[in-house]
């Protein structure tokens, strides 16, 4: 056994030094970049050419290793030589071990500095005020709907948003003890209490439901009280050293939230990106229609359509509309220019490279 490792490890650790030493070749080159975007004050964080180089890894990849694998060693390698030119601060909706804090890691890599926040609402006003260059809020939950207060904001934000990035949201049943004796309410986000309802009425009927500010705040508090069990994903149970009772709970087993990074930066086109707009127009019949009649003439895609009740009494719906490619796009640009022409109200919250998970 130990005759036939050795040899094998000793390719493994010579094939190490190798990468060692690409790896800050490469770190090297990122520097000489960032000393170049310091002279000009040049955005440090690129999402368009991260999205690139990570779509292009995925593509050349000869495997064994799964192309997903090989993005998640190449987001870690741009995050650390991103950090080299300057460390991104990020605000997302805290405490730790949210789901959005793993939609900031999934984004930015671990070479960044999160910065939690109480609400959304403090997400947008940090960014906004410039103590994090880019904020993560949620947008919508497949299984849930819009995270309305995430669209409201975006209405009145002069921050545009720079990028998605989608989450797999399995939620966990967990208590101190690991077993639900004596657990009199289980607390969690009103969110995933509603993600989890059906799987409760199940199980657990008779048992007390409360709704808390987060999921990782019933985790912090079924830590210090046997009586309470918390339902939130297993890494904000490890960090409250919770037992896992029930896995995977959540009612569809492929619920996943969508989050937007919004900050000051609007990203060039990567090749392969989507643009947010919200308009409204007057209230009067076939105005809807009629109002995306442009995107279907310049053969522009639309992939979500959403509508918020416009509490101004001015107008009766906001529209929050995405679609496939860039504003600058030339098709997309005339699309989005007869739409403006049209609407009463109209803005572009964004053009951003499309999530790659
Ligand atoms: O190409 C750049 O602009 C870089 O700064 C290099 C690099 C990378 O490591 O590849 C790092 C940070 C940017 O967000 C994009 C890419």
């Amino acid at each position: 056994m130990t005759d036939k490792l050795k040899p094998l490890r000793d390719k493994i650790d010579a094939i190490d030094a190798q990468l060692l030493s690409l790896l800050n070749e490469r770190a090297k080159v990122a520097q000489e970049v960032g000393h170049v975007k310091a002279e000009t004050n040049a955005p440090v964080f690129r999402p368009e050419r991260e999205a690139q180089v990570l779509r292009g890894v995925a593509e050349r990849n000869p495997g064994p290793l799964a192309g997903t694998d090989v993005q998640t060693i190449f987001r870690e390698i741009m995050s650390a030589c991103r950090a080299l030119e300057k460390r991104v601060t990020v605000a997302y909706l805290g405490p730790s071990g949210t789901f959005s804090e793993q939609a900031v890691y999934r984004q930015f890599g671990q070479a960044v500095d999160g910065l939690p926040c109480a609400s959304i609402d403090e997400v947008f006003r940090a960014t906004e005020a410039g103590t994090a260059e880019f904020g993560v809020v949620p947008v919508e939950n497949s299984s849930e709907g819009a995270i309305n207060r995430t669209l409201d904001l975006l209405l009145q934000t002069p921050l545009a948003i720079s990028g998605e990035v989608a989450i797999a949201v399995h939620h966990s049943l967990m208590t101190k003890t690991g077993t639900m004796d004596g657990v009199t309410v289980i607390c969690a986000h009103s969110q995933a209490l509603a993600q989890c309802q059906v799987w409760l009425n199940d199980h657990y009927p008779q048992i007390e439901r409360r709704a808390v500010a987060s999921n990782a705040e019933a985790a912090r508090l079924a830590s210090q009280d046997a009586s309470v069990a918390a339902i939130a994903s297993e890494i904000a149970g490890g960090q409250y050293q919770l037992g896992v009772v029930h896995g995977h709970i959540q009612d569809d087993p492929h619920n996943r939230t969508r989050f937007a990074i919004v900050g000051k930066l609007q990203p060039g086109p990567s090749g392969n990106d989507r643009t947010s707009i919200v308009l409204a127009v007057p209230n009067k019949a076939g105005a809807v229609y009629q109002l995306l009649a442009p995107l279907a003439q310049h053969g522009v895609s639309m992939t979500r359509f959403e509508s918020r009740p416009a509490r101004t009494g001015t107008w009766e719906y906001y529209f929050y509309v995405d679609v496939e490619g860039h504003a600058q796009n030339p098709a997309v640009a005339r699309a989005l220019a007869e739409l403006k022409s049209n609407a009463a109200f109209f803005k572009v919250l964004g053009s951003y490279p499309t999530s790659l998970y």
